[in-house]
């Protein structure tokens, strides 16, 4: 049998996260995740889902006139076909984010991939499921993203941004905040008072369309 990956959902919408925020883009959303983060919007992706090859994937990817994809899950590095789905894409000319949660070593996904890793916060629940020699691994293409509920969190990760920050090398460093627990005025002040240099990233399809839409 063909190579085959567990698939939750594929979409096509406007990214809504990290420096690629506002373009049209097609979603990949695989199944399973090795997390269970306190604030997880995506528990539907833990379970549900039915197997694609990756010619069938292609094929749904063809359907929509657009160059950007991002592979997202739950934890798109959980299944072993995940790197050559990416290989294939990238191969056929697609620009390919990889969201993914940062416990697993991101080595194993091709560098010509943009990679856009959550380093938990201590307010996920996970922190200590963190692989922090991914730091290491990320180019400077790649992004970081904390995903802020509190003060505590925010402290934690200005902390790692100071200590790790210089070394490296420009990849851009994302602060978020957890849907309906830490508002993004809130955020930008504190920001604004350590004079951080991370960029501020709000969830923009859930202002767009109604947060708990699904396929968006
Ligand atoms: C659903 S996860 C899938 C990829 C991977 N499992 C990860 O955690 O990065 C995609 C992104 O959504 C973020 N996210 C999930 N729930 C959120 C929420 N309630 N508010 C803000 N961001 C959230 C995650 O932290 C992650 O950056
Ligand atoms: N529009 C939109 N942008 C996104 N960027 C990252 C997402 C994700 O769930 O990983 C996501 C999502 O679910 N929807
Ligand atoms: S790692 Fe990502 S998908 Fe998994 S529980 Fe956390 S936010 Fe949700
Ligand atoms: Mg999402």
């Amino acid at each position: 049998m063909n190579m085959a990956l567990v698939v939750n959902e594929i979409f096509y919408s406007i990214q809504g996260e990290s420096t690629y925020a506002g373009l049209p883009c097609i979603f990949v959303r695989l199944t399973g995740c090795n997390l269970r983060c306190t604030y997880c919007d995506t528990r539907y992706a833990f379970d549900q889902g039915r197997p694609m090859t990756l010619e069938q994937i292609e094929h749904q990817l063809r359907l929509h006139r657009c160059s950007l994809v991002e592979i997202t899950g739950g934890e798109p590095l959980l299944q072993e076909e995940t790197p050559e789905l990416v290989r294939r894409l990238l191969d056929c000319g697609y620009r390919v984010l990889l969201e993914t949660n940062g416990s697993l070593d991101i080595s194993q996904v091709d560098s010509r991939c943009i990679r856009i890793m959550d380093l938990k916060c201590p307010s996920s629940g996970e922190v200590e499921q963190n692989d922090l020699e991914n730091l290491h691994r990320l180019t400077p293409a790649d992004e970081i993203k904390f995903v802020l509920g509190d003060r505590h969190d925010y402290e934690w990760a200005r902390e790692i941004i100071r200590r790790v920050g210089p070394a490296l090398r420009g990849t851009t460093i994302l602060l978020s905040a957890i849907a309906n627990k830490l508002d993004h005025a809130t955020l930008a002040r504190w920001i604004l008072e350590d004079s951080l240099e991370v960029r501020l990233q709000a969830q923009l399809h859930k202002i767009i369309w109604d947060p708990n839409t699904r396929g968006v």
